[in-house]
């Protein structure tokens, strides 16, 4: 089953000098408990779309519908009891503990006064500990560190007990191991607590592993989703980052720099430290090509786990050195010196 669903939408505002139209005629599903990561570049729209989602800006056309009731005809408070929104930007209240920002979350379920009952409490408290937050409950939300208090974010969002949490950009300024341990405990929360989670990134290589589905939103295109792996077969990721400098390597499933290649010099071998030296020389604008024996400057590439680079000038070795960095200046030093066609133009057809 579904638990959101987009047809013919139309996100936008509507400002004092008209309607501003954002992304139009987008359709997707999202699966319940399964973690979906929006991707699109800075402007795209994501927060805007997510917004809409949430019913905090209406729809400027089209329908969207959470467990199964359209979001425009939605209260606050229904919406409230159906989707949990973390926002990274969003101001909690100066000086709360973190149990009571997470008892918050419960103010849909209490009545006027917003007094807590003992089940909220034990609800907030189970919330603290899923979240891995319960140690800093009697912390201010101030004091935290950025992991903790998206933790505590996440936390108060759990507490709110919504079959939908939607998360714009939660790994934003935290370091790798961090963003990491807040994928996986959104993934946990949606294998082992049925929740199901819209969050957006700019963390392609962990959306790429950690999700299980992927909305990628582009100017003036239909919304593309579908499994990490199926839109990697479809090459969708190609058209979404063409002319930004980045392409996808469906060999490693990562995204990578695209080098603007000056040079191309041959390598023999392959390996670990084939993988090592070509980065090492992309960086530098140096293009690896497939030794056919007739170049005069060229890399063999000696050993398979431990890997020795010899820099070879008309067969002769100009250094045999494990280290990439003195190959790589070898390499730098040798083209100065050589005449200039040997090296230049790089051709399409010999790159491997
Ligand atoms: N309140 C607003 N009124 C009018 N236009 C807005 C408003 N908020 C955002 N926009 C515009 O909507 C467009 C999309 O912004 P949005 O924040 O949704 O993009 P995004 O994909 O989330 O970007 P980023 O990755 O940089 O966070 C931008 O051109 C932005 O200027």
């Amino acid at each position: 089953m579904d638990i959101c669903q987009l047809s013919h939408l139309t996100t936008g505002y509507r400002t004092g000098q008209g309607v501003k139209t954002i992304s139009q005629g987008l359709d997707a599903t999202l699966p319940s408990g399964q973690m979906t990561c929006l991707l699109g570049a800075n402007g795209t729209g994501k927060s805007t779309l997510l917004r809409t989602i949430c019913g905090f800006l209406k729809p400027l056309c089209g329908h969207v519908s959470v467990a199964g009731r359209e979001v425009a005809g939605l209260s606050a408070r229904e919406m409230s009891r159906l989707v949990a929104v973390v926002l990274t930007d969003r101001v909690e209240i100066p000086n709360a503990t973190v149990t009571e920002l997470v008892q918050l979350g419960r103010s849909p379920y209490t009545g006027f006064m917003g007094r807590l009952g003992s089940d909220d409490v034990a609800i907030a408290c189970r919330a603290m500990q899923q979240a891995g937050i319960w140690h800093k409950r009697h912390q201010t939300v101030t004091s935290l560190s950025d992991g903790e208090r998206q933790k505590a974010l996440i936390a108060k969002a759990l507490a709110q007990e919504t079959p939908l949490i939607v998360l714009d950009e939660p790994t934003a300024f935290l370091d790798l191991p961090a963003r990491v341990e807040i994928m996986q405990l959104l993934r946990s929360l949606c294998s082992d607590k049925g929740v199901s989670i819209l969050m957006t990134t700019h963390d392609l290589d962990l959306a790429l592993q950690m999700a299980d589905r992927l909305w990628l939103l582009q100017p003036d295109r239909p919304l593309v989703t579908g499994s990490p792996e199926d839109l990697m077969l479809q090459d969708a990721f190609a058209a979404m980052f063409a002319q930004s400098g980045i392409e996808f390597d469906i060999r490693t499933g990562l995204f990578q720099i695209q080098h603007p290649y000056r040079h191309h010099i041959a390598v023999k071998g392959h390996g670990f430290g084939y993988v090592l030296l070509r980065r090492a020389l992309a960086r530098l604008g140096i293009r690896t090509v497939g030794y056919g024996g007739g170049q005069a400057l060229w890399i063999d590439i000696r050993g398979i786990d431990v890997p020795e680079f010899a820099v070879m000038y008309d067969a002769h070795p100009l250094l045999v050195s494990p280290s990439v960095e003195r190959v790589v200046s070898q390499v730098v030093d040798a083209m100065a010196s050589m005449p200039m066609a040997k090296h230049m133009n790089v051709s399409n057809d010999a790159i491997i």
